[in-house]
């Protein structure tokens, strides 16, 4: 990869002799990435440096820097507000910031305001009230926790039509970081760059909607099942760093749930299909963001859905959902490559399996190769529209508020006997919980842009470089073996942390007085 500048500075000195002090010379330093990887899913794929050009006067200097301008060599001024979460992964988004983004900013003529959120949802508060003519990109340096709240902040605006053109970006600083991971600005040198130089592509965006609930906006994932509650359980081991996803996970696999529910689905691109006068949104009574035109699903008196919605088959008891906008569900999970964030389809992966075994070891084998569906784990499916009906509803900690809406799915005889989970499971959505209760997701193609790196490829966008890129990244992934921190295809760290629970639960099961044995027949048998 060529390097990539981002930013320089002049100094006029007096004019040029043979033995003039180099420090008083008419130079240009130019501040610039070089890249010693391939793949920019490391972190180490970049370093950043310097290069002085000298010049005999200081109008060589201001002709230099005017070509540079007019060629697009230098970045293009522009105001961004920078919010840091100085809590976000271990704490390292201020470390980040403070090392690598403001350096890197100093000298580009980018013109920053800096800003740390204070407490939880802050990120919605300040994008809801941002002053749009004062800011051109919101870029976060945080997890993707942080960017789901910009967007639910923007799009939550009156003047949502306009929010949603101000250009997002994330520098990753938390713990999952899919988003970073799936667009290769992993690297904080990588993703400051890319902010500097300020290339967007089309992001899409899925609407949760629920009864009398503001809608909430996605820019990542919904999940529902294991999948849902590893992402959230995790969370009380945040000290653990990205390590928190895979012990939660291996807990929550090896007792795994059947939860009830039924999901039906729309078809693909359905909203292309629409004529003209149909496809305008109705707008709600206040003005604000258009009304979902299935909004009369959400009734649970309401009929079953008909066509052209179906009901996804093996109902009605899921183990995992899983619906995805981009490659990457977090830096150790490489789900598939067949996503892109602005394809303009959803992809929704479910599965009913329970026997532990079979789920164990693609998770534990395959989850950073993108060969995790691959197998046959999870049915998938390609749609327009997705309506999750949950057995239970309710708040999940709440119990005060769980309600079986399903009794026939929850309660029956059938129901006891394959010991179906009574409560409401976890409802997901890009790592922050939301009520358990019938939800209408829609796509909404190309809502929002995102920044990414000049060389990123998507889908639909004619770049032929950037596609080159891609696909000389995928080939790489796909041939490289595994690097060398790897044994078996696994982590050291992961291995260590199976071990511990491994023992963990042999001392609890002792302690219960169950034997170790049985426990570890138990899971191979299941
Ligand atoms: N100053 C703060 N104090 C406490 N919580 C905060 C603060 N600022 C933001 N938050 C909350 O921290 C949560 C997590 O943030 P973030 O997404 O940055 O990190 P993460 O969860 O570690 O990463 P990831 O989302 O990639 O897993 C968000 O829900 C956000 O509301």
């Amino acid at each position: 990869m060529s390097p990539c500048i981002f930013g320089y500075e002049a100094t006029k000195g007096n004019n040029y002799t043979a033995t003039a002090d180099k420090q008083q010379q008419h130079k240009v330093v130019l501040h610039y990435v070089a890249f010693t990887e391939l793949d920019l899913r490391k972190s180490s794929a970049a370093t950043k440096t310097t290069a002085q050009l000298l010049f005999e006067s200081s109008s060589d200097v201001d002709k230099f820097i005017q070509m540079a301008r007019d060629l697009g060599v230098f970045p293009k001024t522009r105001r961004i507000l920078l919010l840091v979460n100085p809590n976000g992964g271990v704490g390292k988004a201020k470390r980040i910031s403070d090392t690598v983004v403001k350096p890197m900013l100093q000298h580009s003529g980018v013109i920053v305001k800096e800003q740390y959120t204070e407490y939880g949802k802050h990120a919605v508060e300040i994008a809801n009230k941002l002053n749009l003519n004062e800011v051109d990109s919101l870029v976060v340096v945080s997890g993707d926790g942080v960017l789901h709240e910009v967007i639910n902040g923007l799009l939550s605006r009156p003047d949502w039509d306009r929010a949603r053109k101000t250009s997002i970006g994330i520098i990753p600083a938390g713990s999952a970081n899919a988003i970073g991971t799936s667009i290769g600005t992993i690297s904080p040198i990588v993703a400051t760059l890319a902010v500097i130089r300020g290339e967007t592509s089309k992001l899409d965006i899925f609407s949760l909607s629920q009864l009398n609930k503001p809608r909430i906006y996605s820019m990542l994932s919904f999940s529902w099942g294991m999948m849902a509650d590893a992402d959230i359980e995790s969370d009380k081991y945040r000290w653990l760093g990205p390590l928190r996803f895979e012990v939660a996970g291996l807990i929550r696999m090896i007792k795994l749930r059947r939860y009830p529910g039924k999901i039906y689905v729309l078809p693909p691109k359905y909203q292309e299909t629409l004529s003209t006068s149909e496809l305008t949104p109705p707008q709600s009574p206040d003005g604000r963001e258009p009304e979902s035109r299935f909004k009369h699903l959400l009734d649970s008196d309401a009929q079953e859905p008909t066509k052209p919605w179906r009901l996804l088959p093996n109902m009605p008891f899921y183990s995992m959902c899983l619906l995805l906008n981009c490659p990457n569900v977090g830096e150790t999970i490489y789900f598939t490559d067949t996503i892109r964030h602005n394809d303009g389809i959803m992809r929704f992966w479910y599965s009913c399996e329970t026997r532990v075994r079979k789920i164990l070891f693609p998770f534990v084998l395959d989850q950073m190769n993108g060969k995790l569906v691959e197998r046959g784990l999870m049915q998938d499916v390609e749609c327009g529209g997705i309506l999750v009906v949950p057995g239970v509803e309710g708040v999940p900690e709440d119990p005060s508020s769980h309600l079986i809406v399903e009794p026939d799915l929850v309660t029956s005889p059938a129901a006891k006997k394959l010991d179906i989970y009574q409560r409401p499971g976890l409802f997901d959505v890009d790592g922050e919980v939301m009520p358990t209760s019938r939800t209408l997701i829609e796509i909404h193609p190309s809502l929002m842009n995102l920044i990414v790196p000049e060389w990123f490829f998507c889908k639909g966008e004619d770049n032929i470089k950037a596609k080159e890129h891609a696909e000389a990244v995928i080939q790489a992934t796909k041939n490289q073996a595994r690097p060398s921190s790897y044994a078996f295809g696994v982590k050291p760290l992961s291995l260590v942390a199976v071990g511990a629970v491994a023992v963990a639960a042999a001392l609890y099961l002792s302690a219960n007085g169950d034997s170790p044995l049985d426990y570890i027949r138990y899971i191979l048998a299941i």
